[in-house]
């Protein structure tokens, strides 16, 4: 599991430290964690190390810092370098070290457009010439390797003049061979992941002592590449984590496996309200997904019609037109294509209202009960979590929903008392108490109709098979608990579905179809063999 922090987190992890006199000493082991990837990297997109050509863009706080003493290593292991400082002060020890090391360094002239004009003259003679941002982003676009360092876990809101004409100067060239953001990319928030203006986009990001949570959300996700973590001996003092993620050991050893004496009941059984005549498919997928996930039993309600077509496709499912107080399940799926037919949507209200554990997808999600709890999991995607915002009186738009994920499934959690997962490009979860977790296994070709059906199948039967001790043992705390199986189904839905795209389209039906061989390939990782 990899756990995030937000960047105050972080900062009040370093405090102690601080305090006691080591900041010279986190620094240098940021720096070194950060050359030390810079070179592997290098390494491996260009062979040669020596004669690489270096850029360092660094700002006043001590994220410049880190990124000056980084570069001043890698000056004196022969790669050619030079600075470009965005702001008239900067880390002086560490600008010491990159000149003493041999660096080359350069100011951003300040203002956009008037290029030198207002500059600081006396800084200028300490520190080098003055660049244009054109010129400086033209130095850094031919480089091999780029860092940022403009901005870290100090940062207030986004690049500011001169550094955002810089940085859009970038953007718009050709990238730079490698592109390594210091710490975060500058202009992304570390707590959120939001971002305001223009941010350049990473291959990498060296992250100091914790994953910053901001950095496996959307849309700093998308802008962070790979993250790598540098321990700087922040465990004991780091808080339970603001986000987390969990990876394949964590599904592996999670996953519901049958015993020997296992039989059907005990297994689990999940009941699935979904289909209509309108959107008979919708039934199909999701009742396709859940027997290949693995369940007892599956007790399908709905239209004779529908009936007739779930028992052609997954012949396995128990179809009738009964009702839901007279349906043993462990857990319910409930919604998906379930809209427009009087009888579904009566199934869906006393699914809810049962206490037992409901996933509730697509047209379950418009007429929610006011008190829900934990263990009912809402799926919507940003759309339909804007509706049940509205329901709660909270006015927001999509695109707002889009810029803060996070902040938006975490308030739809708490607002309706249930576990929301929030679909995307990384999608988000929010246990009520607002725990959160991100996944980010999908590929964008999962972008498709029939795609959501398929995750609520596959949410549906974890949620009537999985052993809770096996998530209470690993550290999951009882009222997050649903959250972390949504994050498991999240998981297992995108990587099956990234399995069965192989890098091109897919359809529904073909994710469901590569799940049993995930799950195989998941379980020959598990500890206990
Ligand atoms: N605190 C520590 O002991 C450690 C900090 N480390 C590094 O230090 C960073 C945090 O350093 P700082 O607290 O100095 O903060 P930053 O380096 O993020 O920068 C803050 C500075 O930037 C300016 N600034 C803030 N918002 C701005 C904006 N939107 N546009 C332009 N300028 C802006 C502020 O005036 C301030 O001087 C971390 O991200 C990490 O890279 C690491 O060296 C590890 C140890
Ligand atoms: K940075």
């Amino acid at each position: 599991m990899i756990s995030a922090w937000t960047g105050r987190q972080i900062r009040a992890a370093e405090q102690p430290l601080l305090d006691a006199g080591h900041g010279d000493r986190l620094m240098a082991t940021a720096a070194h964690g950060l050359a030390n990837a810079v070179l592997r990297a290098v390494r491996e997109t260009r062979g040669r190390v020596y004669g690489a050509r270096l850029a360092v863009i660094a700002g006043s706080g001590n994220n410049g810092g880190d990124a000056l003493f980084a570069a001043a290593t890698l000056a004196r292991k022969g790669m050619s370098t030079t600075a470009v400082l965005t702001s008239a002060r900067s880390h002086p020890q560490a600008l010491a070290a990159f000149e003493k090391a041999g660096g080359t360094v350069l100011r951003l002239a300040a203002g956009g457009d008037g290029a030198g004009a207002g500059a600081d003259d006396s800084a200028a003679a300490a520190a080098g010439p003055f660049v244009t941002p054109d010129e400086a982003a033209a130095l850094c676009s031919r480089a091999d390797a780029l860092i940022d360092g403009i901005l870290g876990t100090g940062a207030s809101g986004g690049l500011r003049s001169p550094a955002k004409e810089l940085v859009e100067r970038i953007i718009g060239l050709d990238a730079p061979a490698l592109t390594v953001a210091c710490d975060l990319p500058s202009g992304v928030s570390a707590e959120t992941g939001e971002v305001s203006g223009p941010v350049m986009p990473a291959d990498l990001t060296v992250t100091f002592g914790g994953t910053k949570a901001g950095l496996l959300t959307d849309p700093a996700a998308g802008l962070a590449g790979r993250v790598l973590t540098v321990d700087i001996g922040l465990g004991p003092h780091l808080p339970a984590p603001e986000l987390r993620r969990l990876e394949p050991a964590d599904l592996a050893d999670w996953w519901p496996v049958p015993q020997r004496t296992s039989h059907k009941y005990t297994r689990g059984v999940l009941g699935i309200v979904a289909g209509s005549a309108q959107y008979p498919g919708a039934a199909l997928l999701c009742t396709q997904a859940a027997a290949a996930t693995g369940v007892g039993m599956i007790r399908y309600l709905g239209p004779q019609e529908i009936c007739r077509l779930v028992n052609l496709s997954t012949p396995e499912a128990v179809c009738s037109q009964g009702s839901v107080g007279e349906s043993r399940v462990q857990a319910w799926l409930v919604g998906p294509g379930a809209t427009g037919d009087r009888d579904q949507q009566a199934r869906v209200r006393d699914a809810l209202a049962s206490g037992l554990p409901v996933v509730a997808d697509a047209g379950a999600l418009d007429s929610l009960p006011s008190d829900l709890g934990p263990q009912v999991i809402l799926t919507p995607h940003a759309g339909e979590l804007v509706r049940i915002l509205a329901e709660q009186d909270v006015e927001v738009t999509r695109e707002q929903v889009e810029a803060a994920p996070s902040d938006f499934a975490r308030l739809g959690a708490g607002l309706t008392g249930a576990t929301v997962l929030l679909k995307g490009a990384t999608t988000v979860i929010s246990s009520p108490s607002g725990a959160l977790f991100t996944q980010d296994n999908a590929t964008p070709w999962l972008a498709a109709a029939g795609s959501g059906d398929t995750l609520a199948g596959i949410l549906g039967a974890l949620a009537a098979t999985v052993q809770r001790d096996l998530l209470a043992e690993a550290g999951i705390a009882e009222p997050d608990h649903w959250a972390a199986v949504a994050a498991m189904a999240a998981a297992v839905h995108g990587i099956a579905g990234t399995e069965a795209a192989a890098g091109g389209p897919v359809a529904a039906s073909d994710i469901s179809r590569a799940v049993p061989e995930t799950v195989r390939a998941l379980l020959e990782l598990r500890q206990d063999g």
